[in-house]
């Protein structure tokens, strides 16, 4: 077999061999190109196997040209790696009682081999105990690492966030988070890798090993006297109850869901509150229209992710405790059927709940539904809309860009608020958004994207 050199901008790696003539990997699959003696060629591919999986598959190429052999190899790894460090070393953060308790198995299985085929190190830690991620970010030696893999749900991400922007060195730490799904939330990860593939580890890992970095606005809570940061959303009304109220039956898998909204909707449920919202867009069409235009402008995905964090840590508006809001904030005083604010788009698989989030557009995307608007039989169809995000074009649903928001919850009994997806006290609450706080790893250098 005779490798043929690649030309100019690589997308694929071609060779051609007398018995099968021309063959073709997208250099995105290629993991690792060497020599291993003058003109002997071992490529190692992260390889589609059934539907949502890669494994390593290696090919070996005899060249017949020995000079240009040698010539081809950095070619071809250069190729493989564009725009992304090669060989990565990694601190790996494994929950082993995330999700179904696989996490472990799921990464010696499916993340390890391609890790090792691609030249990376790493070392991990298993999470002994709640808010251990959050000590380990807090005291990690970062400069030993080129990023930090959760291998988890959503909660060790939000940790690890929540650790690293208590650091003293918060606003100089440009190490990346990369996502490996092994919780029953994994938000991040199929916001990172898209709804197909965002449940596969191996897909995940790919996105890792071969990463770039891209820098996401946090949020910032305030509620009683408590401050921290939280990345995916915040919510009060239907959702949260369908997610927290419906604790007790997990053992539904994600039917509970689906149980939950049925139950709140059947129930005619009202949640009665105030909330008081900085927006900055509240066009729909316009945020649309903006979406777009980012999708498509291939350096909209934000700054360098080198550079050090752009946005403030501290707050602008400042706390809930605060006795008033600013005067340029509406105000709305009625009953919702749901309050939902977000900075990823897929909230879980299937669930499509803030199409048009940006990672760096310094905004949160918050969804605002009056129950006066909503009758039963428009509810179901809502959460059945939101599987693919459509139900942003319902014309009872305000979709708007803002800034910061300030919930004050008046219906407290069977009630919850949600943050990240875990459960927060049933008071005011206040949010405002950081830019660019902490760095992910994606294969495109933003979230994949969303149809819309
Ligand atoms: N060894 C441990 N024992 C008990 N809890 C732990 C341990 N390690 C981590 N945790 C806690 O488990 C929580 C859930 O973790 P994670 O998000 O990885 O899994 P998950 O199953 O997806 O969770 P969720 O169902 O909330 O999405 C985290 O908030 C973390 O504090």
């Amino acid at each position: 077999m005779t490798p043929t050199l690649p030309i100019g901008n690589v997308r694929t790696v071609n060779w051609s061999s007398a018995q099968s003539g021309i063959k073709s990997i997208p250099a995105l699959n290629v993991l690792n190109v060497t020599l291993e003696d003058e003109n002997s060629i071992k490529i190692q591919v992260a390889s589609p196997k059934g539907s949502n999986k890669l494994r390593v598959k290696t090919i070996e190429l005899v060249a017949a040209d020995a000079e240009k052999a040698k010539e081809w190899v950095p070619l071809v790894n250069r190729a493989a790696y564009k725009d992304s460090k090669r060989g990565k070393r990694f601190k790996v953060i494994i929950n082993p009682f995330s999700g179904t308790g696989k996490a472990s198995e799921t990464f010696h299985k499916e993340v390890k081999p391609l890790f090792e085929a691609a030249g990376c190190t790493w070392d991990i830690t298993f999470t002994e105990k709640k808010n251990h991620a959050k000590e380990i970010a807090q005291t990690l030696a970062l400069s030993m690492y080129d990023a930090i893999v959760a291998v988890s749900g959503d909660g060790i991400v939000h940790e690890l966030i929540n650790g690293l922007l208590s650091r003293p060195d918060a606003a100089e730490i440009t190490t990346p988070i990369g996502c490996i799904p092994g919780g029953s939330g994994n938000g991040i990860s199929v916001s990172l890798t898209g709804n197909k593939y965002g449940y596969s580890a191996s897909y995940s890992a790919l996105g890792v090993i071969k990463g770039k970095p891209f820098k996401m606005d946090i949020c910032s809570i305030t509620q009683g006297n408590n401050r921290y940061f939280s990345f995916i959303s915040q919510t009060y009304g239907i959702v949260a109850d369908c997610d927290l109220g419906t604790e007790h039956l997990r053992w539904m898998g994600d039917l509970r869901f689906t149980w939950g909204a049925l139950k709140c909707i059947l129930q005619g449920k009202r949640y009665s509150c105030e909330i008081a919202v900085k927006i900055e867009q509240d066009n729909l069409q316009t945020i649309k229209e903006s979406y777009r235009n980012s999708q498509q402008n291939s350096n909209a995905a934000g700054p360098p992710a080198n550079d050090t964090i752009s946005g403030s840590i501290a707050d602008t508006y400042g706390s809930v405790n605060d006795e008033k809001v600013p005067d340029d904030w509406v105000t709305y005083n009625e009953d919702v059927w749901m309050i939902y604010a977000g900075k990823i788009p897929y909230v879980a698989r299937d669930m499509c709940c803030f199409p048009c989030a940006s990672p760096n557009d310094g905004l949160l995307d918050l969804m605002l539904a009056f129950k006066k608007n909503v009758s039963r039989t428009k509810a179901i169809k809502f959460m059945g809309l939101m599987e693919t995000g459509k139900h942003i074009d319902a014309k009872e649903m305000i979709y708007c860009k803002v800034k910061a928001f300030r919930l004050t919850p008046k219906t407290i009994a069977n009630t919850y608020i949600s943050v990240d997806g875990e459960s927060e006290p049933v008071e005011p609450i206040q949010v405002e958004v950081h830019s660019q706080l902490i760095t992910f790893l994606s294969l495109t250098g933003r979230y994949a994207p969303v149809k819309i």
